[in-house]
């Protein structure tokens, strides 16, 4: 036999989550069994679902999770007849981290203090090295369902692991601890059960715990969101969160309801109180996981839209067959129904909770990127989206909202006007901003990807037009306020000749209203894009869709009235319009056309002085 047996060494950072596992922590350490319990039940649900589609997949009538502990022995074994895992599964899965968000959370317990390391492992899913806190050795034997060969997986958990062949008469796995000496507790049937009622009641399997040679129910299996509000405690709804989203906070809020009549489901949902680790932003489908009737079917019925993935949770219904197949989940109007209903009760939880300022605050900055998504692609909720959404602005501290902003507009003002860009801080002090804090006109700063799209299908608020301050030209003289300071240059024949200097670079440059201490800025052509839709169209190496800029100068400037009597003075202007150009770009973040050329022409301006 042994010459049969494959020596692997794990991938170096299951030795580094390993060891942080095991030592970082003693108090919490119970938690091994519900991770290897969620992992069989999570298996045993897989297998159902596969057998759907794969009748010789199908699960024997009495699968459940059983818990064997064996004092004599010092053994203590969790045995699933769930999906099973193959040679290479047991490689991918047991020896390396598939995981992004297991990696994330080693690397935050890496860097937690000491103190805080226990509520860390407590709250967060550790998977199955968790087993290692308390075995000094763990053997896996496990047949994939629909073949005929078994492995042994075996490990110490220091470096190495060992594959070799077994048998397994049926499909699934057993996972056997030999326990530490220390861990003996973990072998008493009452100890197990208590625990699995702690942690795992709501797993709808049946979990036995044998006792005296009998296998004893452990969990009451009513899964939580069958009860009513009123037999649930909040810890266990923050337990049951914190397994679903394998996260490890409290949910920012739950929604616990009930649909009769038309429809017949159950709901329960979360929006977590911060970033899941599994970033939200790299898939789009929502995972709010569908049941019917208890059963667990899967968690890729998109649910909800995908500008609602955050929101985790369950819907249970009895309004599908047990043996629903994919093709029916996209097909069958009712789920349509059912979607719909779900999505309208998170949309009103959103206004409700809108009201409290700060609190929203809270989730806007976890999730509000992902909700403007829909402002963008849901044409059905765009309206009621918009007054949800909440910006950085140049005339308030803090979130201000699209109602509020209306409510601020000067008399003459015709539009929502707002600066897109990579950070508020940056366009917080714009040039583009100029003109219109001197006249008192409130711009609203946009700074997600997402901005440079959906402002042009909402088009309106309230019936005004929401307009890009760098796109085309703004005429504030209807709005109140001072008129601009100083006196104007005439540009008659600097325009035309910046023009000619400038004809590969720009469409036109013209005199504007909209700068108060810059000479110069750049705006989008009237038709093309917005200038940051440009930026990032560039940055995606996607060519310059938008046409050739427009530059604006300021009339009033000490250097452009300089220019302007150069002009008169039929000077050659050819380097000094390349400067203008260049500073424009600089001004809004980006690198001049030529910064080698750029930077000698400063330097020897620098050098005349
Ligand atoms: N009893 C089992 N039957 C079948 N596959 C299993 C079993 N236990 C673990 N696995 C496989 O090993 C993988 C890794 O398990 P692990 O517990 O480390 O992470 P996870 O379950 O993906 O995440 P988490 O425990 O944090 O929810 C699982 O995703 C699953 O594919």
């Amino acid at each position: 036999m042994s010459e049969t047996v494959e020596r692997h060494e794990f991938g170096a950072e299951v030795g580094r989550l390993l060891d942080l596992v095991v030592h970082a922590l003693y108090s919490e350490r119970e938690i091994f069994l519900r991770e290897l319990v969620a992992n069989a039940a999570d298996a045993v649900d897989r297998r159902r679902f596969e057998s759907l589609t794969d009748a010789a997949l199908m699960l024997p009538d009495d699968a459940k999770v059983r818990i064997v502990p064996d004092k004599a022995a010092r053994t203590l074994t969790i045995s699933d007849a769930g999906i099973g895992m193959s040679k290479a599964e047991l490689t991918q899965h047991l020896g390396t981290i598939a995981r992004s968000g297991t990696l994330a959370f080693a690397k935050s317990l890496a860097e937690a203090p000491a103190a805080e390391k226990p509520s860390l492992i407590g709250q967060f899913g550790v998977g199955f090295y968790s087993a290692f806190m308390v075995a000094e050795r763990v053997e896996v034997t496990s047949r994939r369902a629909g073949t005929e060969e078994a492995w042994l997986w075996a490990s110490a958990g220091s470096g190495e692991y060992t594959l070799a062949p077994a048998s397994r008469a049926e499909a699934g796995t057993d996972i056997v601890l030999h326990m530490k000496a220390d861990a003996e507790e973990f072998l008493e049937p009452l100890r197990l059960q208590t625990i699995i009622r702690k942690w795992a009641d709501h797993i709808t399997i049946p979990i036995t715990v044998t006792k005296d040679g009998v296998e004893e129910a452990a969990n009451e299996g009513t899964a939580l969101w069958r009860k009513s509000k009123s037999e649930v405690t909040a810890e266990q709804t923050t337990e049951f969160y914190r397994h679903l989203g394998n996260i490890f906070d409290e949910p920012w809020a739950t929604l616990h309801w009930r649909a009769e009549g038309a429809l017949d489901f159950t709901a329960l949902l979360f929006i977590p109180g911060m970033k899941p680790f599994q970033a939200v932003e790299g898939e789009r489908e929502s995972r709010v996981r569908l049941h019917v009737r208890r059963m667990f079917i899967t968690e890729e019925a998109a649910l909800l839209p995908p500008w609602l993935r955050f929101v985790q949770g369950v819907v249970d219904t009895e309004d599908l067959p047990l043996n629903v197949s994919r093709e029916m989940l996209q097909a069958t109007p009712v789920l349509a129904r059912i979607r719909r209903a779900v999505t309208s009760r998170v949309l009103s939880e959103l206004k409700t909770k809108a009201k409290d300022a700060e609190s929203f605050a809270k989730f806007w900055e976890n999730f509000g990127a992902i909700l403007k998504e829909g402002v963008w692609e849901d044409a059905e909720h765009r309206k009621d989206l918009a007054p949800l959404i909440r910006f950085r602005s140049s005339a308030v501290e803090g979130w201000t909202s699209l109602p509020d902003y209306v409510s601020r507009m000067k008399p003459g003002q015709e539009a929502i006007y707002v600066l897109l860009g990579d950070n508020a801080e940056a366009l917080a002090k714009s040039p583009q901003l100029e003109g219109f804090r001197a006249k008192g006109v409130e711009v609203l700063l946009l700074t997600d990807q997402i901005d440079a799209f959906w402002p042009e299908r909402l088009e309106k608020f309230d019936d005004k037009p929401i307009r890009s301050i760098t796109q085309g030209s703004i005429d504030l003289s209807a709005v109140e306020g001072t008129a601009q300071q100083g006196e104007a240059a005439d540009l008659s024949r600097l325009l035309p000749l910046l023009k000619d200097a400038l004809k590969d670079d720009v469409a036109e440059v013209r005199a504007t209203d909209r700068l108060v201490e810059s000479a110069v800025v750049l705006a989008a052509g009237e038709m093309g894009p917005d200038l940051q839709m440009q930026r990032l169209m560039r940055r995606a190496g996607r060519g310059f869709p938008g046409g050739l800029p427009v530059l604006e100068v300021n009339p009033r400037h000490p250097l452009i009235r300089r220019l302007a009597d150069r002009a008169a003075a039929a000077e050659d202007l050819a380097e000094s319009a390349g400067l203008l150009l260049d500073l424009a770009r600089v001004q809004d973040g980006d690198t001049p056309r030529d910064p080698v050329a750029f930077a000698r022409r400063v330097a020897e301006a620098l050098a005349i002085g």
